[in-house]
């Protein structure tokens, strides 16, 4: 913990909720989230906690955040590579910006999957949310064939790369480790596993983007993260968080995750 504390790490709780509650559920969600990490007197100087509602709900979202002064950040699930013109159905940074957005996520194994996103067009919205002041949640992860045929790191390592070849040096991302196979499946990787592809995405972020920007970046790990194993994966020096799906839609559940120090050594 002392190496990501020095390096400014602080570990991000972030839950993903891809195609799951409107605008009026994201409210009451929003709200038992925050009394629930009020109660339990979460200090948010030692983790943050971050929603990706759908892009309908983030107004509201954004409203009682900013109204009520909860310490909780959130971001969107996409963003369109234009910043405006002729693109049905695509968001922009910039409007995502100003809805107060600190995060978009980009390359999610799902839009890699079922809209052909490749690695150039995740490097290329990488760029449009850092032009318009978000961070970036930059997805990668194997494939279980991936991992029979070229190890767990080769494929993750490889779409990284790509993705950061024209951001620019220093640029401030978040990397999210999501093996594929793990996704939904109830079958997480282990800590280290994760902890080894992990580290060789900073190394790759280093080569990139800088070594400050290496050892800065925070790299979460994903898939069928619960409050039962988070505590294993934040003790690797080099996972700094997670990306959470599934269990992110249940409050306490959630809100457990987010208070694994409370848990740690258990
Ligand atoms: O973005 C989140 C990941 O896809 C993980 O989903 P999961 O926690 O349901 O396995």
């Amino acid at each position: 913990m002392a190496v990501k504390a020095e390096a400014g790490r602080r570990p991000l709780i972030a839950g993903n909720w891809k195609l799951n509650l409107d605008h009026l559920q994201s409210i009451a969600f929003v709200q038992k989230l925050a009394w629930s990490l009020q109660d339990a007197k979460l200090d948010f100087r030692t983790v943050e906690v971050a929603v990706f509602p759908p892009f309908t709900d983030l107004r509201s979202v954004q409203s009682l955040i900013v109204s009520d002064h909860f310490p909780i950040t959130f971001g969107a699930q996409d963003v369109s590579e234009h910043d405006s013109g002729a693109y049905t159905g695509e968001i922009s940074g910039a409007f995502l910006k100003a809805l107060e957005c600190t995060y978009a996520i980009v390359g999610h194994s799902e839009r890699r999957s079922y809209h052909h996103e490749t690695s150039e067009l995740v490097g290329a919205k990488a760029a449009a949310a850092i032009r318009h002041g978000l961070v970036p949640v930059i997805c990668v992860g194997e494939t279980a064939e991936d991992l029979e045929a070229r190890g767990a790191s080769a494929v993750p390592v490889e779409q990284l790369e790509t993705a950061l070849a024209g951001l620019p040096k220093g640029s401030d991302i978040v990397v999210a480790y999501e093996p594929v196979w793990a996704i939904g499946s109830g079958q997480a990787a282990t800590p280290e596993q994760a902890e080894n592809v992990a580290a060789q995405l900073r190394a790759v972020v280093g080569t990139a983007l800088g070594e400050e920007a290496g050892a800065a970046t925070r790299i979460l790990y994903g898939g069928s993260v619960k409050s039962g194993n988070i505590a294993s994966f934040l003790r690797e020096p080099n996972v700094d968080g997670a990306l959470v799906g599934g269990a992110s839609l249940v409050v306490d559940e959630f809100a457990k995750i987010a208070r694994f120090q409370s848990h740690v050594g258990t």
